[in-house]
């Protein structure tokens, strides 16, 4: 799968949730608060899990209760759609976190 313009980039962004592009990095990142720090390591298990599955990985940053992941495939130093595709599940895991949390 190809490198996406930057176009490209931000028409995906607005399937996604609070994901933003950044330029000058090559990226797209998204930042999650979490209720503590457990739960941000637990969010980040689930995200190594599906990372694993996709066999694409993010760059991950926890920070006690917040976790900021950011997504580029580095063989190409580009965003491609298996970022995309990453981001979109990880949408989801966050999702489902949020609810459990409730
Ligand atoms: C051999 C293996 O498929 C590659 O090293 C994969 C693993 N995960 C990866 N993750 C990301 N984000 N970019 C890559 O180029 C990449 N390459």
């Amino acid at each position: 799968m190809g490198q996406l313009s930057e176009e490209q980039v931000l028409e995906g962004l607005e399937r996604l949730t609070d994901w933003e592009w950044d330029a000058e990095e090559v990226l797209i990142h998204r930042t999650v608060r979490l209720p503590g720090f457990l739960a941000a390591v637990a969010l980040v298990n689930e995200v190594a899990q599906a990372a694993e599955q996709a066999d694409h990985h993010p760059d991950i940053d926890i920070r006690y209760d917040t976790v900021r992941l950011a997504l580029s495939t580095h063989s190409e130093g580009a965003v491609t759609d298996r970022d995309m595709a990453l981001a979109a599940r990880i949408d989801e895991l966050v999702a489902a976190t949020a609810q459990n949390a409730h």
